[in-house]
């Protein structure tokens, strides 16, 4: 009882009370994720959900302190749960699944919880539950960590900032020119080893990728992207000595790569008016280590050019055992011995040529697999700092200080992480108003379509596409299209109606389907696109309805982020008084057009997000 005494000295009988009401859901029991799961129980929630699609492996348990070794490939979800159980109050609810997978997990399923907590490691994941957050207007307590850097933000739909109203980095990418042609840094020539020539030399012909159009190539000189192509298709002739074990020809790889290539690179002069020219590979450096290593030198030090060439031609020879074997295909993975050190001594044979600093096998390791050390302590002060500030979002520290206003919630970031130069090791920031262009929370709105199997297999598209014309307000003739948002797929626009006769059941509608309605009209009262969650549930059938259950929703301006925000009320029972932007239920129709007198709508806005919405995804 000492726990539940504590307790209640801090968040009083009346906040206990409704902390064991509270039922919160929990994504991910990696190390953010187990910190939290031990922090929830001790604050005693109601009800924890945990939710994870992996199994515990050996690297794991360093930090991910609930499991064992006997755990290893033991679900994490279900051997959390086992290990907090004996000192659990909380009733504890686990899932071995993808938080993504709308059948496991629909829509309709996340409005049991208060609060969710994110203890994710990857953006799809991240985004997926703030959509989420959104559709259902649920709190959400964001979290990440990344070495001694790490972040938490509360996140209250359409009151506060969501996770994408700030712009998230992607991984680095490099123009093609770099990596091909002029290499300046160690970086340049691992991607070119891993990227390139691993690929080209150990990977089948469908999962070469030559998609040439959407090169970035850093370089518009003719010569040199023809040289490049030419290049490429030159290592055909490379793959064919892999693919025939041809274990004397190996040199004649080395040549080809390292001498060869780079002698009609130094024919293009522009390359090197501002450059050092590379050198040519020494023949007799190729001549004279072309057997296997006497000696075994620790992968901490850096190489000299001689042990690398042996251990390039060891590499190789294994790897191309391995293809008949594998298939022809071998995928890069920096824990496969062999494949890392083909990668790490073409890179540094590469960087030797081109006078970079090579690097040692332990450090391209990391930089080629991204590696991030996780440490534990960071992931432990953010699961605190989550856990904490969820008081503050579910309103339970209101004896000290009462949430008259979510934007003065704070979040938290390390130093680093903010960029920030104090001495101090946390800042903590007040979490802003959404962004007026975040693509997500702002300049969409959204709602939940309740259909059936039945309906799906009797709608077409053309028939949807009336119905949400009628109800979101355009005429008939009024240009719209269709996306579909998980495989970014048209599905209709003013010159594509291909699909228009097939049913929503033809067009593999299932549950959990998002679609964006977007207007492509070019009348100035352009409206909002329209996110749309097809939600099936076979007792729709026993409604009397016409046709698909379509929302209604209302149509709203998005306020500047410098114009003063509305203060945001919080009710007695911790619920926010808030504008309704979704309702599900069959309301009549009410579609509010968005040429606000404050801010009238800039077109260009809208083609902006329309453009992101469509573009391309990226992992
Ligand atoms: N879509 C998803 N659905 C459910 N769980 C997910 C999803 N994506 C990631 N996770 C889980 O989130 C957790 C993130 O934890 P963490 O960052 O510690 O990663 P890890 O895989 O355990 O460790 P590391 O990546 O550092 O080796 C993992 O357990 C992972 O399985
Ligand atoms: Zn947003």
């Amino acid at each position: 009882m000492a726990r539940e005494s504590s307790l209640i000295t801090i968040i009083g009988e009346d906040g206990y009370a409704r902390i064991r009401q509270t039922k919160c859901l929990l994504v991910g029991a990696g190390g953010i994720g187990s910190e939290l799961l031990k922090d929830l129980i001790l604050m005693e929630f109601g009800e924890i959900h945990i939710v994870d699609l992996d199994t515990i492996d050996l690297s794991n348990l360093n930090r991910q302190f609930l499991f064992r070794q006997r755990d290893i490939k033991q679900p994490k979800s279900t051997t959390a749960v086992k290990a907090v159980q004996s000192f659990s109050n909380s009733k504890l609810v686990p899932y071995q699944g993808n938080i993504m997978d709308t059948t496991q997990f629909p829509l309709h399923w996340f409005k049991q919880f208060n609060i969710i907590f994110n203890a994710l490691d990857n953006l799809a994941a991240r985004r997926y539950v703030n959509k989420i957050s959104q559709f259902l207007s649920l709190p959400l307590l964001e979290s990440g960590t990344a070495g001694f850097d790490g972040y938490i933000q509360p996140i209250f739909p359409q009151k506060t900032e969501c996770f994408d109203c700030t712009k998230k980095e992607t991984p680095k990418t490099f123009p093609v020119c770099t990596i091909r042609s002029t290499p300046s840094q160690p970086i340049h020539c691992i991607v070119w080893a891993k990227n390139f020539l691993f690929n080209q030399l150990f990977t089948d012909e469908d999962n070469k990728s030559d998609d040439e159009e959407n090169k970035e190539w850093g370089t518009t000189d003719e010569t040199e992207i023809k040289r490049i192509k030419q290049e490429t298709n030159e290592l055909k002739s490379l793959q064919k000595i892999i693919l025939d074990k041809d274990f004397d020809r190996i040199p004649y790889i080395l040549q080809k790569l390292f001498i060869d290539d780079i002698a009609k690179l130094l024919l293009i002069e522009n390359l090197w008016k501002n450059r050092v020219k590379p050198l040519l590979l020494d023949e007799s450096i190729i001549k004279n280590n072309c057997h296997d290593a006497k000696e075994k030198i620790s992968s901490n030090k850096v190489w000299d050019i001689n042990y690398i060439i042996q251990n390039f031609v060891a590499a190789t020879k294994k790897l191309s055992q391995r293809m008949e074997r594998e298939g022809s295909h071998i995928e890069f993975d920096k824990d496969d011995e062999d494949t890392l050190m083909f990668v790490a001594m073409a890179a540094n044979i590469r960087a030797y040529i081109f006078h970079i600093p090579m690097k040692s096998v332990f450090d391209i390791k990391q930089i080629a697999g991204n590696i991030i050390p996780a440490i534990a302590t960071t992931n432990a002060i953010i699961a605190g700092l989550s856990a904490i500030t969820s008081l503050r979002v579910l309103n339970l520290l209101d004896k000290f200080a009462s949430l008259n206003d979510v934007t003065k919630l704070n979040m938290a970031f390390t130093a680093m992480a903010s960029n920030m130069t104090t001495n101090r090791y946390l800042s903590n920031p007040q979490v802003a108003p959404p962004n007026c262009k975040c693509p997500v929370c702002v300049q969409v709105v959204r709602g939940v379509v309740q259909t059936s199997e039945k309906l799906n297999a009797s709608t077409t598209l053309k028939d949807l596409i009336s119905l949400l014309k009628t109800k979101y307000g355009y005429q008939e003739n009024d240009d719209v299209s269709i996306l579909d948002i998980k495989d970014q797929r048209l599905l209709f626009d003013f010159d594509f109606d291909d699909l228009n006769d097939q049913t929503l059941e033809d067009l593999k509608f299932i549950n959990g389907t998002i679609i964006l309605l977007s207007d492509d009209s070019d009348n100035d009262l352009i409206k909002k696109p329209v996110e749309l969650y097809f939600n099936i549930n076979n007792n729709v059938d026993k409604i009397v309805l016409p046709d698909l259950h379509i929302p209604v929703i209302e149509q709203k301006i998005p306020q500047d982020n410098n114009e003063e925000n509305e203060v945001l009320t919080v009710a007695e029972n911790g619920e926010i008084d808030q504008d309704v932007y979704i309702i599900d239920g069959d309301e009549s129709v009410s579609t509010v057009d968005n040429n606000d007198k404050k801010r009238p709508r800039e077109k260009e806005d809208l083609e902006e997000i329309i453009q992101i919405a469509k573009a391309p995804k990226t992992s």
